[in-house]
């Protein structure tokens, strides 16, 4: 039977991480200010949300929330966000996504000022992060690097499959595990016999978006099995991964909830004291 990843024991450390960063900062009179879009009633939306208004307030990060009705003019956003972009004390800028229909996502998280995408969603940071200079990374992927850090999983020559290409999760998860000079492959809807790959994975990494996608019959004995997946089934959330069958092949596996989901959180305290340091130095 594998071990389960604790991902709220470890968000709970790189939170302690954060606040000491925040304190120094504090001292130099800095203190780092997050800013929240939530536009429309998208009802997890408001609930993620309010965790990381919470969040932040335990380590002494400031943040706001801007709630927009779902009708609001792209236009009013667009406004905002040059407001927020020009003003000193607001050191990190998210749009909670996703965006009502009529809004043109690509347009709105361009107009975040790179500095402050604390989400690293824009073309600036997804281009830093590309060639490897590596300026604000996506949340839930570095929150999975953090994971394997704090577990002492060397990704060195290690096959690693990740199910899944967004530009949220997939995408950038492969070019860590590049970096980290693992092997990479990255399946995807199109993807023919997938189950050749996922057998053959060190790591495997379901961001799929679909509840218990993988099973054990995907997984070769010993992997390490990361699930990014938060999917609501009957009211309860569950992952992309088979956590019961799963578990009894993978050497470690993450559970959800628990498990990438608050390490995610933490990733975006994280990724806003970075913009609070690199304004700081001009
Ligand atoms: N824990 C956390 O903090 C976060 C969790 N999530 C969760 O992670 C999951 C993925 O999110 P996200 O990347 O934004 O989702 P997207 O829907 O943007 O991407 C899903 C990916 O899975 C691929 N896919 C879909 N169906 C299949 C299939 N049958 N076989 C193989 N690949 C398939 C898609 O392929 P194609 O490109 O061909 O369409 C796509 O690349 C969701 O459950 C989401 O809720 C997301 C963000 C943060
Ligand atoms: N601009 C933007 N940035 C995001 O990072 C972003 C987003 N939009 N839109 C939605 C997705 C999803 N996401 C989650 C973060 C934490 C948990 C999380 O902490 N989950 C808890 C459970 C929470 C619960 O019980 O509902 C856990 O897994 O243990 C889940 C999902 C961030 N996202």
């Amino acid at each position: 039977m594998g071990t389960i990843i604790d991902g709220a024991h470890w968000a709970d450390i790189s939170r302690q991480e954060t606040a000491q960063k925040v304190h120094a900062l504090k001292k130099e009179g800095v203190t780092p200010h997050l800013v929240v879009l939530l536009i429309g009633d998208h009802p997890a939306s408001a609930s993620y949300v309010r965790g990381k208004e919470k969040a932040a307030q335990s380590v002494g990060i400031t943040s706001d929330i801007m709630r927009f009705p779902a009708e609001t003019e792209e236009q009013v956003i667009l406004d905002t966000l040059d407001r927020l972009n020009q003003d000193p004390l607001v050191h990190g800028i998210l749009v909670q996504l996703p965006l009502p229909a009529h809004m043109n996502e690509q347009r709105v998280v361009a107009r975040v000022a790179f500095e402050k995408d604390v989400d690293g969603f824009h073309e600036r940071n997804v281009g830093a992060l590309s060639i490897g200079t590596n300026r604000i990374v996506p949340c839930t992927p570095l929150g999975v690097m953090e994971l394997l850090r704090y577990e002492q999983i060397d990704l060195a020559g290690m096959h690693a499959v990740v199910i899944g290409r967004s530009n949220i999760v997939g995408k950038p998860m492969a070019n860590l595990l590049l970096q980290a000079n693992a092997t990479v492959t990255i399946c995807h809807s199109r993807t023919k016999n997938m189950r050749d790959w996922t057998r053959q994975a060190d790591l495997l990494v379901a961001a799929v978006g679909i509840p218990r996608f993988v099973t054990a019959d995907d997984v070769k004995k010993g992997a390490v099995v990361i699930d990014v997946g938060i999917n609501r089934v009957d009211g309860k959330i569950c992952g992309d991964v088979d956590f019961s069958s799963v578990e009894s092949v993978a050497s470690k596996i993450t559970p959800v909830p628990k498990g990438v989901g608050p390490m995610t959180i933490a990733m975006l305290l994280s990724n806003t004291v970075r913009a609070a340091q690199m304004q700081q130095q001009g």
